[in-house]
């Protein structure tokens, strides 16, 4: 048995199918003709363009549009002057063959961006690895691995697997894969989500421990993988296998039902995104709405401000894309664990206490106001709704309300279109701001509850620390209670009120959600069709019987067992962890 990454769900049983390193040796050969070696040079680019226009068409066709763009950014390097520029000045310069000119442009430029520790710019590393490689087997006319035409069905096993591999498997053969290098948020992880093809990762020294033809178990939930088993293993993970799927259209029955549970509630389940290309998953996943946009994303992985215009092409694009359903916009909340290099904010001894989200915005109001005028000319294009982070105390809000107001005079002074009647909410996740919530709901459309800041700030525990992970708990009694406040007093002012923390997809505190009275759950899409599965099970009326007696209860691990106990829903939990954790 061995134990990686599970990157792409599912579980799968088959012969491994070793993919070869190609360990090309380059040979750094002097030249003398150095026209003829940038001519080369190019021809080997054009027939690398070529290859990969017909990989993005393919996956165009059989994959999807936001995949295709992984493809759309390796042309984008080859067309890159900075990057070929220097591979030519190389040839020139060092008078060296085109191969190891571009494999030490490439690996400068790779250990830059792996040197930044930064996901993004770590995909960006291997897409240049990607790129070059392909670029060097064409000079070398070595042929590359095809996936597209294996015969047999295999589990593919490699050290590593580029996008481009991916890609251009053939689903139908290609039952799965493994391999020693990647994370779960690598292009390759997510082409093997999108393409259903269960896959495992991190595993060391993958090579050495799986043979060309070996039987393999690939668990892509646990993240497990078991070489040559005997018959009773395969026995136990076919049937393993077959109850996943079976849950797995159970609940994909539910994309496009309304969320309603055993006895008739209603409630709104919408999904969190960072970004417009989070979209199409969210959609896929029969999400209602956008219960939290997390625009802070559009300011990092840059080196500048985003523009008005910017902003404004990226929140209509989400808008548009959600057509008609809600979308919550929630201003920027930079600060905290969220880093913009470029704002050249100085360390702080607690930046979770710090100069963070509504905070800067007041002091910054340039950037506050670049924001909510995009926001604002955005909310002409569907339905959208505004939302304040980290609100503490109520000058805050009403001064983050007058500076909105100031901008819409300003849009109607020079006829700008945007929705008058958009409406304006706040993040609950002070605990100053639970307390005082029957005062907030005067000032307010809705309420959405930031779970995550909510726990760290009542019990003071760092979100982020591991050390002391097991005081983080959702089930606090403490918890519990001002979730509770927050809801009664809500429904008291007649605003409604959702949650957006992680606490809103966990499957055990969903039920006393329900009972509360939360009326909107926000959370990843990938939770999404499990939780409208969950919330369809449960009574409602039932839990509300046994409300007065949870909230009495002082211990977490109590709340917990209770409710498992009474909704009978503990192995939904694990379910829900195994498969998306
Ligand atoms: C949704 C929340 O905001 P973030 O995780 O972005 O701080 C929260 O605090 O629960
Ligand atoms: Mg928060």
């Amino acid at each position: 048995m061995l134990s990686g990454i599970g990157i792409s769900p599912g579980i799968v049983l088959g012969k491994a199918k070793i993919k070869k390193e190609n360990n090309i040796q380059i040979i750094r050969e002097s030249i003398k003709d150095i026209n003829a070696e940038i001519d080369r040079f190019h021809e080997a680019i054009e027939c690398s363009k070529r290859q990969i226009k017909e990989v993005r068409d393919k996956t165009l066709a059989e994959i999807g549009e936001e995949e295709a763009r992984i493809f759309d950014a390796h042309e984008l390097i080859l067309e890159d002057v900075t990057f070929t520029d220097q591979v030519i000045n190389k040839i020139k310069n060092c008078l060296i063959n085109s191969e190891s000119a571009i494999k030490e442009v490439s690996n400068d430029f790779i250990t830059i961006f792996n040197n930044m520790n930064d996901v993004y710019m770590k995909e960006k590393a291997s897409d240049i690895k990607d790129v070059s490689e392909r670029v060097i087997y064409n000079l070398l006319g070595i042929e590359q691995c095809d996936f597209n035409s294996m015969t047999e069905e295999v589990i593919v096993v490699s050290k590593d697997l580029t996008p481009s591999d991916t890609a251009s498997f053939n689903k139908d053969k290609v039952l799965g894969f493994i391999t020693e290098l990647g994370g779960k948020t690598s292009h390759t992880a997510i082409l093997a989500r999108t393409l259903e093809i269960p896959a495992v990762t991190g595993i060391n020294d993958l090579l050495q421990k799986i043979e060309d033809g070996d039987f393999l178990i690939i668990d892509g939930n646990s993240g497990q993988v078991i070489v040559n088993p005997n018959n009773k293993v395969i026995r136990e993970y076919e049937k393993k296998k077959s109850e996943y799927e079976k849950q797995l259209l159970v609940y994909k029955k539910y994309k496009d039902k309304k969320t309603v549970s055993k006895d008739g509630i209603n409630v709104e389940l919408v999904a969190n995104i960072g970004m417009p290309s989070d979209i199409k998953s969210v959609l896929n996943n029969g999400a209602e709405g956008i219960g939290l946009y997390r625009t802070e994303f559009l300011f990092m992985e840059r080196d500048k401000l985003p523009t008005e215009e910017e902003q404004f092409q990226a929140y209509k694009e989400v808008v548009e894309k959600m057509d008609n359903k809600p979308v919550v916009l929630r201003t920027i909340d930079i600060g905290g664990d969220k880093e913009v290099p470029y704002l050249g904010l100085p360390a702080e001894m607690n930046p979770f206490l710090g100069y963070r989200a509504i905070r800067m915005c007041l002091d910054r109001q340039d950037i506050f106001r670049t924001q909510l005028r995009a926001l604002l000319r955005a909310s002409s294009y569907g339905n959208l709704k505004i939302m304040f982070p980290m609100i503490s105390n109520i000058d805050e809000i009403q001064e983050a309300k007058k500076i909105l107001e100031e901008i819409k005079v300003d849009f109607k002074n020079n006829e700008i279109l945007f929705n008058e009647n958009i409406e304006i909410g706040m993040m609950i996740e002070i605990p100053s701001a639970a307390i005082m919530s029957d005062v907030f709901a005067k000032e307010v459309n809705f309420f959405s509850i930031g779970s995550n800041d909510l726990i760290q700030y009542t019990v003071a525990v760092d979100r982020g620390n591991d050390k002391i992970a097991n005081l983080y708990d959702e089930f606090n009694p403490a918890v519990l209670r001002l979730i509770d406040t927050i809801i009664k007093n809500a429904h008291k002012e007649g605003i409604w009120v959702g949650m957006c923390g992680e606490a809103a997809s966990n499957s055990e505190l969903i039920p006393i959600l329900l009972a509360m009275g939360l009326d909107e759950f926000s959370m990843n899409a990938s939770f999404l069709l499990q939780a409208r599965y969950l919330i369809s099970q449960l009574s409602v009326n039932d839990i509300k019987q046994e409300l007065p007696q949870i909230l009495q209860m002082k211990k977490g691990k109590q709340i917990q067992n209770f409710i498992s106990k009474i909704t009978n829903i503990k192995n939904f939990k694990r379910d829900m962890e195994d498969y998306y954790d």
